[in-house]
């Protein structure tokens, strides 16, 4: 990840945890994102309180200019306190801060009619084409890692995000699994993206004259058996995202390297397509969820499916094989499990006598479930579940993408999130 770290602060603006954002001006992401998270919060008031009115002359502060902090509060009754009524400036009733109403504390964008989607990665990556195939025409916002797309939005800068979680040849994304538990958004909706790689290079660069490829961890693996018969057996690196490594290629002019990525990633970054289709499988897909801060209203109408992550303090696979049964007693089908580490207890000691102190691994176990949480089956499979389980989470309940793999939106179809509701 060296040579991504390199490319921090070039062509690609994106939302940092630290370091600031270039974004052109017009929009809220474009304002600077500050160096600290503290800085972040604070700026993240001010994203949503400007308005495009002209900044009210700074307030007073006991009779100085304060030009560029926010004043500290007076303390009532104290001769700041009384002074401090100098805080408010006194000409232009219109710059006084307008109180908040049911409109602003509903799950509508609040930064006008289009939904700001944060995503992971720079313009061209797959993440942002499954952020315009959940929400159509919406402003996507790119994030240098998962984690600031999940703050993004719960700091208000962006209504959702859109991650991957899992793809058809490299497996779980297990990263935004642990964020999903370690952060507080609700799973709204998920889209399926078919994922059609390109090896890319300079234009005029031969395939012989390659040293290595790089490109994203999950599109390498993707395309590990394809790059091997091609006869490349070259090193290679991995990067942030793919489209970050074809713009590294770019802005550096490596004409020793090529990197995988997608024909959208070529055009914003004058690279020529090598070849086409390098991916291991024809069916390559990877499935994105889609959060929120609010849970969607769970329904019957449609197919909906449900995510769930639970813990266990019983011994033995007794308790994993009863969630099991839970659900298959109901006949309700499981579509995903998967097993992680559990942060704050990883490891249970068991004193076997004569034999020793044995030492199992702890799991949080993800559940994903075809059936919503309207459904009367799910909420008793839940019951049962809770009562051996030492936590039960419910990421959310959520519509199933159910648009054929083939059909990206064209301008004007009904988006994975339209057909099915809104998330
Ligand atoms: O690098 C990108 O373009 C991404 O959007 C990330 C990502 C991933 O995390 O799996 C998304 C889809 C593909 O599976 C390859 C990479």
């Amino acid at each position: 990840m060296e040579a991504a770290a390199a490319i921090r602060g070039t062509a690609a603006p994106r939302m940092r945890l630290a370091g600031r954002s270039s974004r052109g001006s017009g929009t809220a992401a474009a304002r600077a994102i500050p160096a600290s998270r503290s800085d972040w919060q604070t700026a993240c008031a001010i994203l949503s309180s400007t308005n495009d009115t002209p900044a009210p002359p700074a307030p007073k502060v006991n009779g100085q200019n304060n030009n560029n902090k926010l004043a500290a509060p007076a303390v009532p009754g104290s001769e700041d306190a009384v002074s401090g009524l100098d805080l408010v400036p006194a000409a232009g009733a219109g710059n006084l801060p307008r109180p908040l109403s049911i409109s602003d504390l509903s799950p509508a964008p609040l930064h006008g009619a289009q939904l700001r989607v944060a995503y992971q990665g720079v313009p061209g990556a797959y993440s942002e084409a499954a952020a315009g195939k959940a929400y159509p025409g919406c402003e996507a916002i790119p994030c240098d890692q998962f984690e600031v797309a999940f703050q993004a939005v719960e700091l208000w800068i962006a209504d959702r995000a859109v991650l991957p979680v899992e793809n058809s040849l490299g497996g779980s994304i297990h990263r935004n699994y642990d964020l999903l538990l370690r952060h507080r958004l609700h799973i709204v909706g998920e889209v399926q993206l078919p994922v059609h790689h390109c090896l890319l290079a300079l234009p005029g660069v031969r395939r012989e004259l390659l040293a290595r490829v790089i490109s994203h961890p999950q599109a390498l693996a993707q395309c590990e058996h394809t790059l091997t018969r091609m006869g490349l057996n070259v090193a290679r690196e991995a990067f942030d995202d793919t489209a970050g490594a074809a713009e590294h290629i770019a802005a550096h002019a490596l004409r020793d390297t090529a990197a995988i990525a997608s024909a959208r990633a070529a055009e914003l970054y004058g690279l020529q397509v090598l070849a086409d289709g390098v991916q291991d499988d024809a069916g390559n897909v990877t499935r994105f969820v889609m959060l929120a801060r609010e849970p969607i209203i769970p329904r019957t109408d449609r197919p909906f499916k449900t995510s769930i992550v639970l813990a266990h303090d019983l011994e033995g696979t007794s308790v994993l094989f009863k969630v099991l049964s839970a659900f298959a007693f109901r006949d309700i089908s499981l579509t995903k499990i998967e097993s992680r580490p559990h942060r704050h207890r990883p490891i249970r000691l068991v004193d076997d006598a004569n034999i020793g102190t044995a030492k199992h691994f702890e799991y949080m176990f993800y559940i994903d479930f075809q059936a919503s949480m309207a459904d009367v089956r799910a909420q008793n499979a839940l019951a049962e579940i809770q009562e051996f389980t030492s936590f039960l989470r419910v990421l959310g309940s959520y519509p199933m993408d159910m648009t054929p793999w083939d059909a990206a939106p064209s301008p004007g179809s009904p988006s994975a999130s339209d057909q099915q509701q809104r998330g």
